[in-house]
């Protein structure tokens, strides 16, 4: 585990140097190829350094491919707390694996713990949207993801998570409309099967 990958999981800085498990000199390459590509010079002053400056960028903003999310998950707590938890607004910044320009808006999570009871830590939905976000990424396979995986670690009688983004590739280029937000939903468990319960699930969300 490198650096950048170990922040992601639990903000303990250990593991390997970035520079053992990324190829910088490849992603620098391929950077002064775009470069030149487009008309530039890339042995001017101000782009010398763009092609390393990329390397490194790219290393921190694909850390997730690093990861194993499950990870994440592996502190709970016993709560004897059935009822629905959700949080809402957590940030989102991922890349759209068809033109690797950003979406970014925010997530809302929501599950009910199992019958034993066990939560996470709050902090730990936050670290799980991270580190499935920081790799090409499409905004239903990472609704999707988070969902699963909630259900997979947690054991809980449901989950829902709901994302709501701007895509870039739909804003500066292309179409070019700004401001258009996808909305994308995952229901597993009780929360799918039970109307009522997903309808109250649904209305933390959209008006918390
Ligand atoms: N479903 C889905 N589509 C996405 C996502 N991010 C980007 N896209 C879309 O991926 C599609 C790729 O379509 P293509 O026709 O192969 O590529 P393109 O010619 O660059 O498409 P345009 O964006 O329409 O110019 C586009 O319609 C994007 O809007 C995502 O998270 N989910
Ligand atoms: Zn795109």
């Amino acid at each position: 585990m490198d650096f950048l990958a170990a922040r992601l999981i639990n903000g303990r800085l250990t593991g390997q140097p970035v520079e053992q498990v990324v190829d910088l000199a490849r992603i620098e390459k391929a950077v002064r190829e775009i470069l030149l590509g487009i008309g530039e010079d890339p042995d001017r002053d101000g782009l010398r350094e763009t092609p390393a400056r990329v390397a490194r960028a790219y290393a921190e903003l694909f850390a997730g491919l690093r990861v194993d999310p499950a990870q994440v998950l592996s502190t709970t707590f016993e709560a004897n707390h059935e009822e629905l938890v959700v949080v809402r607004d957590i940030d989102v910044m991922s890349f759209c694996e068809h033109h690797l320009l950003p979406f970014h808006g925010v997530a809302h999570i929501g599950y009910i713990p199992g019958p034993d009871g066990r939560i996470t830590g709050l902090s730990k939905l936050a670290r799980l949207v991270e580190v499935l976000a920081r790799r090409p990424q499409v905004q239903e396979r990472l609704t999707t993801q988070i969902a699963d995986l909630l259900m997979a670690k947690l054991a809980p009688r449901g989950v829902v998570a709901v994302l709501e983004c701007e895509h870039m590739c739909m804003a500066m280029r292309g179409i070019q409309k700004s401001g258009a937000r996808t909305i994308t939903s995952a229901v597993r468990g009780v929360l799918q099967r039970d109307a009522k319960s997903r309808a109250e699930a649904l209305s933390l969300i959209r008006h918390g």
